[in-house]
């Protein structure tokens, strides 16, 4: 473990935007002794104040102008749709000198608009929590972004003060963090919310049904839960306004249409011909334990049917990954050093079901020869075709306006599913930070 540095009395730290992260950041910051001023928009100014007014260390002002004037480093963790605007209302009044840095998902928008709006003499240094609000930041991804440092210690600062988190930290250029991301995140994302979207649009509670039981069922329905649990523009952000995003949800929306196809038609020597060939590009050669096991995967069921019972499953939405990754020429045990909790549990998924051959075997033989999950897979297909559509348009408000059907149909199910989904994760979160350790990070670790 690294290092941990006291908290510096004569250092402010600024928050703008107290969502579901600022105030992770906020209440984090402080615990650690650091001064925050931070703000929302300025309606939520009293009952802000109020939330707030137990926590040592947390100043609550009614806008972006005081927190700017008076902080050494301020991080606008604001919706990524807004950041120009925001930056611009508030950029103008930073404290001379002082660092900005954003907790946008996506660089090269947050850069854009510090770039045009902040004075010349001010740092920016941003960064990127790659897990969200209700994680435990200890040992998770941070990525640091060095842009522009106008004073020789202002690096050095940031490090100090974001040292309270305990994440490992990973020093990224704007672009590569982009790439990066668009590799684990958005292409993860673009899998959970066609399963939410085809389950929905077939009247489907999953987890009501034999043949979305046990094993890794139970990570799609708690990941896609969870996605749904969370708020629409942070997906939206990160997949609409990354290009390289873009790419691959496209690609993955058409690698599970052309898989599609080989079972309509039957076409077994070319459906497994590419099966196998994406298979053999993932995992090929590897032979660390597997990521997920059945032990684990069992205790975080919400249907409670027994293992006897459960139905085998085509898991188009697994064999399209495999696929989407293999036409991408991505291998993505090389991303680890920007993988988010999801995006673990997600390779853990398809790694469970490639590298178990019997498993691969009766998962082709299944999708080509049992039509009872025909109809599963073609909604299936109509639905990732639907969100690379939505994310290619560019509109944010399609993106929500589709987000929210599945969202307001599996409401009722949040709270149970949330509480799975967070000893799930937790629990298998502990088993692939091993793994991490055996892939190595960039910066090679922790502060
Ligand atoms: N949630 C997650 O898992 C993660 C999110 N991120 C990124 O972090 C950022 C914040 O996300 P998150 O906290 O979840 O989102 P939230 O919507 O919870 O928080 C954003 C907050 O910023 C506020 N805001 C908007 N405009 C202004 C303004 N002019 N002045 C002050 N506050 C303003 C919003 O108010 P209003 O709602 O009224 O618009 C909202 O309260 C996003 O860019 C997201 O992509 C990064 C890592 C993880
Ligand atoms: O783990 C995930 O993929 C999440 O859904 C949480 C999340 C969302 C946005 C980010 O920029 C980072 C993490």
């Amino acid at each position: 473990m690294g290092e941990i540095h006291l908290a510096e009395p004569d250092v402010a730290i600024g928050i703008i935007g107290m969502g579901d992260m600022g105030k992770m950041y906020a209440r984090r910051l402080a615990a650690a002794g650091w001064r925050v001023n931070a703000c929302d928009r300025a309606d939520k100014f009293e009952s802000l104040k109020e939330e707030f007014a137990e926590i040592k260390n947390v100043h609550i002002y009614t806008n972006g102008h005081f927190v700017s004037r008076q902080s050494d480093y301020i991080i606008y963790s604001v919706e990524a749709e807004l950041i120009d605007t925001v930056v611009g209302l508030y950029g103008p009044s930073t404290k001379l000198n002082a660092i900005v840095g954003g907790q946008t998902s996506c660089k090269a928008p947050e850069i854009a608009a510090f770039e045009k709006h902040l004075p010349k003499d001010v740092s920016i240094i941003s960064c990127h929590s790659l897990h969200g609000p209700n994680v435990n930041p200890r040992g998770q991804p941070l990525v640091i972004i060095p842009h522009r440092t106008s004073t020789p210690s202002a690096l050095d600062l940031v490090t100090r003060i974001l040292s309270c988190f305990d994440s490992a930290f990973v020093t990224l250029t704007a672009a590569e963090h982009d790439r990066i991301t668009a590799d684990t995140q958005a292409v993860t994302h673009a899998a959970f919310l066609s399963m939410g979207s085809a389950w929905t649009a077939n009247h489907q509670f999953p987890w009501e049904s034999k043949r979305w039981s046990g094993g890794i069922e139970n990570v799609k329905i708690n990941v896609t839960l969870r996605i749904y649990s969370n708020k629409w523009h942070v997906y939206a952000g990160l997949a609409i306004l990354n290009p390289a995003a873009q790419k691959q949800i496209k690609q993955y929306a058409d690698s599970v249409t052309e898989l599609f196809k080989l079972i309509l038609v039957k076409d077994r020597e070319e459906f497994t011909r590419r099966i196998r060939e994406a298979g053999e590009f993932v995992f090929g050669g590897r032979e660390e334990g597997l990521l997920l096991r059945d032990d684990i995967l069992d205790q975080f069921s919400l249907s409670g049917v027994p293992k006897a019972q459960r139905k085998p499953n085509s898991h188009l939405s697994l064999l399209a990954m495999v696929d989407c990754w293999h036409r991408c020429g991505i291998v993505p045990y090389d991303h680890m050093i920007c993988s988010t909790p999801l995006f673990r549990l997600w390779l853990g998924a398809t790694e469970y079901l490639f590298r178990q051959p019997e498993l691969l075997d009766d998962c082709i033989r299944f999708a080509l020869d049992d039509e009872s999950f025909r109809s599963d897979d073609l909604e299936f297909t109509f639905a990732a075709r639907g969100w690379s559509d939505a994310v290619s348009n560019g509109d944010f408000n399609a993106y929500r306006l589709r987000f929210e059907k599945p969202q307001s149909y599996f409401a009722p199910r949040f709270p149970d599913a949330i509480k799975l989904g967070n000893e799930m994760v937790a629990k298998i979160l502990r088993k692939t930070e091993e793994m991490e350790s055996r892939v190595g990070s960039r910066d090679g670790g922790r502060p």
